[in-house]
């Protein structure tokens, strides 16, 4: 406890997420409290805004944007963030201290020494009238870390009672306990290559897994998969848009296959390589978009006896935005809010950029 924020036994805070999967903006109002050095929260609403044709095309497509262009989407992205975020607090009447953005990925590239999560923090505050914590991996990427996972820290002090905690959205990320340390990584891709095979059947994404429960799994093409060179690679790992369209993808479409033995491939492909490094013991608690894919969990419990927890549907939606909110609280009382344990990193460290309104 360094501030003012620190004698502060409960802090309001509305975390904003906006995730791989480009399905939403998910934002959730939080309440955090600290009692004897212990954290908990209440999730007092949630709401994630659907992205139009239009918002869904320009995240996707911000990475071959030039220079200027990305700067102004960051400046727009910024204002619609600050919108939204007004909106809910005139719906939802909570009262908060503060806004936790994670904003959107463009580029994440640890190893060049760079990462840009866009939504500009000073368009944000301004817009919303809220103090606004952002850029969050930064500080981390810079002290040599991932810069991701970073959900790990409220994984840790909000949900210790799981031995494992695994997230299921655009790529799957778990974290555990070793040693009296926190450890996580990106496990592989998920949702972000299985949505766009669902588009072939003009549906967003796979529901429940039925379309890849109606496929065969092709032992060549799993092979080729489980091959891939960062399944050997120690954590710290993570995973980008970058290694789908360098690495995964190349794969994918050299095989001849119909959509339908492609995703079940890839399915069994996910539940190896969740599964693989599982110890068998105690809970492992499921969320993101993922989780509702019932084949998928089929399959994953059918691989190992560490027990699958599903909680309640809005903690499946909003956890991640839940811990964003969390880490925007450590980031205003100055303590450590990305574990080198996690990340790789030289040290921990409390990451997040303040903007006043
Ligand atoms: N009933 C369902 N069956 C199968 N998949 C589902 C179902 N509901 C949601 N999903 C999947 O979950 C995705 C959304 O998950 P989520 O919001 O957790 O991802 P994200 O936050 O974008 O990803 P990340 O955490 O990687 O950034 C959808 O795009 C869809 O693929
Ligand atoms: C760079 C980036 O945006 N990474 C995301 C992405 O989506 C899932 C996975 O890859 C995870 O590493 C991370 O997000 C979560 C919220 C995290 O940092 O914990």
């Amino acid at each position: 406890m360094t501030n003012s924020w620190g004698s502060r036994k409960t802090i309001k805070a509305i975390g904003m997420m906006s995730g791989t999967s480009l399905d939403g903006l998910d934002i959730a109002a939080v309440e955090i409290t600290e009692h004897d050095k212990k954290w908990s929260f209440k999730l007092q609403e949630a709401e994630t805004i659907s992205y139009t044709t239009e918002w869904k095309k320009r995240l996707q497509t911000a990475h071959i944007l030039s220079g200027t262009e990305l700067t102004a989407l960051n400046a727009k992205y910024g204002l619609f963030l600050g919108e939204q975020a007004r909106k809910f607090i005139n719906n939802t009447k909570f009262a908060t201290d503060l806004i936790a953005s994670h904003g959107h990925t463009v580029f994440h590239q640890p190893e060049n020494g760079f990462t840009l999560q866009i939504g500009s923090g000073a368009h944000l505050s301004t817009s919303s009238n809220c103090l606004t914590v952002c850029d969050f991996r930064t500080g981390d990427v810079v002290l040599g870390g991932q810069g991701a996972p970073l959900v790990p820290i409220g994984d840790r002090l909000l949900f210790s009672e799981f031995e494992y905690c695994l997230n299921l959205g655009g790529f799957a990320n778990i974290s555990y306990e070793e040693k009296e340390k926190r450890k996580a990584f990106d496990n592989c891709p998920v949702n972000i290559v299985l949505n766009p095979l669902a588009e072939k059947f003009d549906q967003p994404f796979d529901k429940n897994g039925e379309l890849g429960r109606q496929g065969k799994v092709n032992e060549a093409l799993l092979k080729k998969l489980n091959a891939l060179s960062y399944y050997r690679h120690q954590p710290p790992k993570s995973l980008g848009r970058e290694w789908i369209e360098s690495e995964f993808l190349p794969i994918l479409n050299k095989t001849e296959l119909n959509t339908r033995d492609k995703m079940r491939t890839i399915y069994e492909h996910i539940a190896l390589q969740i599964t693989k490094d599982l110890s068998g013991d105690g809970k492992m608690l499921v969320t993101g978009g993922g989780a509702f894919n019932s084949f998928l969990m089929e399959r994953m419990q059918a691989l190992t006896s560490t027990e699958i927890i599903l909680p309640e549907t809005n903690l499946i939606d909003y956890k991640e935005a839940i811990v964003f909110a969390f880490m925007g609280v450590l980031r205003l009382r100055e303590e450590i809010n990305c574990l080198a344990s996690v990340t790789g990193a030289r040290k921990n460290s409390c990451s997040g950029v303040i903007f006043l309104p």
